[in-house]
């Protein structure tokens, strides 16, 4: 799949922009805070209706105004999709095709990527709740079913947390039970679905580690599931613990993943520079991941990763990805992109305004 363009309307510091994008490459080019992120980041709003770096909507509607747009022409196999998102104080309208979806779960997954930044170096490192939102939003893009089920599960472990915070001698057992079937109703298929997404992108990510590391490095995932057996049960043996410490201390919003290499875990044992192999061994992973999936492969959004990466792995990171997909990378120099193909687009961003270089 390919994004053939975006128009913005007050995107953070863009006040209107319109770009048409190059189907392989596209590069922008600029120095510190002139709007480079923001741009991948309007891609990613537009496919996800959300942003990768911040969960405070309003920060994205620019500054002294109340309402933001971004909108784009998606090219897929079954043919042109035009999408809107539209932002303001009253939340977000999807449209797909002109037509407003009403579940976002019907919208997601329009427009398929995988975003490279600088948060995801914590990947490996950084904690539970960073692997959960990847789990979240990776799975979320492919699976819309996956997003109906999480935003039911959240909403259960809110009412289920809520009644806990009242007096211990004041919770009945009986509705505190109902609580819990709503609760592995929709956790169990979180559980399952995590499950499956985790043994298939262990296998890709196999297969890129070896290849970015020549062969030396063989890594493994690990999910580590919170309910260990049954669900339900589980809930129903914590009763007495979750009222003493008002929350619910089991469930998939306690999983996590481990990274292993050679037998050794990656967060205790791994080096600076395997972490973050490993984080773009994951990303890159799911291009293929995502086209099994999918049918299509997504689009690769690199934000100023460039110069993170050592040289050879780069190449391969750079070469492995622009045969299958469309590519955005941001970077603050050209200096750690020598070896880029002539055919691509490149534009400079200063201050919010873009132009393009030939
Ligand atoms: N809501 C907003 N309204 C207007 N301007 C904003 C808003 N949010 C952020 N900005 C501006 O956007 C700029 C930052 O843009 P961005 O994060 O894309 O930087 P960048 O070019 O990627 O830089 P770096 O290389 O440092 O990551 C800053 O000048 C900031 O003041």
């Amino acid at each position: 799949m390919k994004l053939n363009q975006i128009q913005l309307t007050n995107f953070r510091n863009y006040e209107q922009l319109s770009l048409d994008f190059h189907p392989q490459l596209n590069l922008f080019l600029g120095e510190n805070a002139q709007g480079k992120t923001n741009i991948l980041e309007a891609i990613y709003f537009l496919a996800l209706t959300r942003s990768h770096r911040t969960s405070h909507d309003k920060e994205l509607i620019r500054w002294s105004e109340s309402e933001l747009r971004v909108s784009g022409v998606v090219e897929k196999n079954e043919g042109r999709v035009p999408l809107e998102v539209t932002l303001n104080s009253k939340g977000r309208i999807a449209k797909a095709n002109h037509l407003k979806e009403n579940r976002l779960a019907d919208y997601i997954g329009q427009l398929n990527l995988i975003m490279f930044a600088p948060e995801n170096l914590d990947l490996v490192k950084g904690a539970p709740s960073v692997r959960r939102r990847f789990m979240d939003m990776e799975l979320g893009q492919i699976r819309p079913v996956y997003l109906y089920d999480s935003v039911r599960y959240n909403r259960a472990l809110k009412e289920r947390n809520a009644y806990l915070k009242f007096d211990a001698s004041k919770i009945d057992p009986q509705l505190l039970a109902v609580l819990d079937e709503q609760l592995v109703i929709h956790g169990e298929k979180l559980i399952a679905e995590r499950a499956t997404f985790i043994e298939k992108l262990g296998t890709y990510a196999q297969a890129v580690h070896a290849q970015l590391t020549h062969g030396k490095e063989r890594l493994t995932l690990i999910y580590e599931k919170n309910v260990k057996n049954d669900f339900l049960s589980a809930l129903t043996e914590r009763h007495e613990l979750d009222r003493f410490r008002h929350q619910t201390s089991v469930g998939p919003h306690r999983d996590d993943l481990t990274f292993v290499i050679n037998d050794r875990n990656v967060a205790d044992f791994g080096s600076q520079g395997q972490q973050r192999t490993v984080a773009l061994s994951v990303k890159l992973a799911e291009i293929d991941l995502i086209f099994e999936e999918t049918g299509e492969y997504p689009i690769l959004l690199l934000d100023d990763v460039m110069s993170e990466l050592d040289h050879t792995r780069q190449l391969d990171l750079i070469q492995t990805s622009l045969g299958k997909t469309q590519t955005f990378i941001t970077t603050t120099s050209l200096e750690h992109l020598k070896n880029m193909p002539h055919d691509l687009a490149r534009f400079t961003v200063e201050r919010g305004k873009i132009s393009k270089n030939d």
